[in-house]
């Protein structure tokens, strides 16, 4: 066992982390069915459905499977992790920070093309994912065949097909993040190529600089790409320090 978490980031996103093993989190576009799998996972009953079931902010349950503890974290529905909303923020700070063990992407089989940006997205950041492919049954019903065997070759991570509100393949969904979450499973995540000849010195050189910057801020070559990219966000982040703060706060304390 061999928890990939960053613990003490996710105490200071207000994550209690006691009794914890793996921390699990469950992101995805708006209305994938996110808080039915958390509901399915957990045995809670959180809100949900299509208004004014939407998520707001974050919710956290917990499991047992095979003598381990998990925590998962439901996070509101967003299209991207470059944020405008603070939704997206709370999505991005998490599994940037937090670092979870196992991030499970929920995706809607139907609009599986809109739903894999942000799937590439959480894939650049971390290596430790799952797509949930949910609503199968909606795809069926409308003759929509996802390959989910090939789709999983190509993304490099394991794909499930699951119908969450009728607790369709959510054993083989925990059993699936289970592995991943203690490495039976390595995921060989796809990458959108960004190592051309052309940026990479660029990136290398922001890279080192935010890192000697900030020290313990983890994925600075994302932080790097996206300053690369003109994200007001993350440019007016790292000008003010508040990239660093999470850390820093810790430092001093
Ligand atoms: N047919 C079908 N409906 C589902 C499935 N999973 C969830 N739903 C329904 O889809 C709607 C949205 O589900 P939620 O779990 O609230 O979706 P969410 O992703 O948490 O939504 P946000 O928090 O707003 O992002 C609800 O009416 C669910 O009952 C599924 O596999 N099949
Ligand atoms: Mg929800």
């Amino acid at each position: 066992m061999n928890p990939a978490h960053d613990k003490k980031n996710l105490v200071k996103l207000g994550i209690d982390m006691s009794d914890v093993d793996f921390i699990i989190a469950l992101a995805g576009n708006p209305n994938t069915g996110k808080s039915t799998v958390f509901n399915s996972l957990t045995g809670l009953r959180q809100h949900t459905g299509n208004w004014p079931g939407k998520t707001v902010g974050r919710t956290e349950g917990a499991f047992s499977y095979i003598g381990h503890k998990y925590k998962i974290v439901d996070l509101p529905g967003t299209y991207s992790l470059l944020s405008t909303s603070a939704d997206e923020e709370i999505a991005r700070d998490f599994i940037l920070f937090g670092r979870p063990d196992v991030t499970v992407i929920v995706a809607d089989a139907t609009r599986i093309e809109r739903n894999l940006n942000l799937t590439l997205q959480v894939l650049e950041i971390t290596d430790r994912a799952v797509l949930c492919l949910n609503l199968i049954d909606e795809a069926r019903r409308h003759n929509i065949n996802v390959d989910h065997i090939k789709l999983s070759e190509i993304l490099g991570i394991p794909v499930v097909p699951t119908a969450a509100r009728q607790k369709e393949g959510i054993p083989e969904l925990l059993e699936t993040i289970h592995k991943v979450a203690t490495g039976e499973i390595k995921c060989n995540p796809y990458r959108v190529n960004t190592d051309f000849r052309s940026v990479a010195p660029a990136v290398e050189k922001l890279e080192n600089k935010i890192k000697s910057l900030f020290p313990d801020l983890p994925n600075t070559r994302w932080i790097a790409l996206r300053l690369l990219e003109g994200d007001q966000k993350i440019i007016d982040a790292v000008r003010s320090g508040d990239i660093g703060k999470l850390i820093s706060e810790e430092i001093e304390g």
